[in-house]
């Protein structure tokens, strides 16, 4: 399973963020904001998926939702087909949020277990004023290759992989050019985990739909992305291709993301346990981990 031949680059990117940073304000008297994302800069072509990776609270979530327009951005931009998502008229924003769809972690949270499937499906069209019907449910569980009688079921009597699948559905029925996937299949077992990843996969070789591909997960990230961006306390410390960043990084953080990432080959696991080792006791380490604010 990979993402396959990269899109072609010069064109104008899809999405582009610009020295962004976005800073939460913190309870207490005169304490100074917290600053979640400093100064990212990060692009994504059409038809192509970048893998944001990086540990817990490093920003990944923060970023996607300055994307959407959901984050409080204190300094830079964020394009969307060349236009700052900051400037928009309303008519604009209302395009902008048929074109940049969202897929959650939590497929049991993320739907409503008391719908029809029908329903779940009809709802972003309906609020869009695009008409709906059997025909268009029919085509999106096809489109993520669930059986056309499940459009009549609710939602609750669906397994999580299956749940996730109409969650992309979902994502899909608008034709979104960006879908920002925030730990897809960390909910999921292993082999449904693969089966939902290619499902992506197979989406985008047919629609050239964009993901933003958000996980602590560098073997998943390697698997679906064409690039991986390595969020580390809320600033880019590699950005590169799939191959290069996870076979070959170069900075600590991501090096430290590699080692701890587990291998099916007991022999490489020893040989991974024992270069982490190694790299834990370079001097560099403590001045790594000093440097987070
Ligand atoms: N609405 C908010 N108000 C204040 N602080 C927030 C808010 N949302 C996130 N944060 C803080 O921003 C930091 C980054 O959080 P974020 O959820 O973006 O990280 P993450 O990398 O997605 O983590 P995880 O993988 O655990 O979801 C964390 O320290 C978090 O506590």
């Amino acid at each position: 399973m990979n993402a396959g031949p990269a899109p072609g680059a010069g064109a104008e990117p899809l999405l582009s963020v610009r020295d962004l940073h976005v800073s939460y304000p913190v309870r207490g008297f005169r304490r100074p904001p917290a600053q979640v994302i400093k100064g990212v800069s990060l692009d994504v072509a059409r038809g192509e998926t970048v893998g944001l990776v990086g540990e817990s609270g490093s920003g990944k979530t923060t970023l996607g939702r300055a994307v959407l327009g959901l984050a409080p951005v204190s300094a830079g931009q964020v394009l969307f087909e060349g236009r700052d998502i900051g400037r928009l008229s309303r008519a604009q924003r209302r395009s902008m949020a048929r074109d940049v769809q969202v897929v959650f972690q939590d497929p049991y949270s993320s739907l409503n277990p008391a719908m029809t499937i029908e329903d779940v499906l009809s709802e972003p069209l309906l609020a869009n004023g695009v008409r709906t019907g059997r025909e268009t449910v029919r085509e999106l569980l096809d489109a993520v290759h669930l059986p056309a009688d499940a459009g009549s079921r609710l939602a609750r009597e669906f397994s999580g992989g299956q749940r996730q699948r109409i969650a992309i559905a979902r994502a899909l029925a608008l034709s979104p050019k960006l879908i920002i996937c925030d730990e897809p299949t960390s909910a999921l077992d292993l082999s449904t985990q693969a089966r939902i990843l290619d499902l992506l996969l197979e989406i985008q070789q047919r629609t050239e739909v964009s993901y933003l591909f958000i996980t602590h997960d560098l073997a998943v990230v390697r698997a679906v992305s064409h690039r991986i961006a390595v969020l580390w306390h809320g600033e880019l410390v590699e950005v590169g291709t799939a191959a290069q960043v996870s076979d070959a990084p170069h900075h600590p953080y991501t090096q430290r993301l590699q080692m701890a990432a587990p291998v099916a080959d007991p022999v490489r696991q020893a040989a991974r346990r024992d270069e982490r080792r190694r790299l834990l006791q370079q001097d560099d380490w403590p001045a790594l981990d000093q440097a987070a604010p």
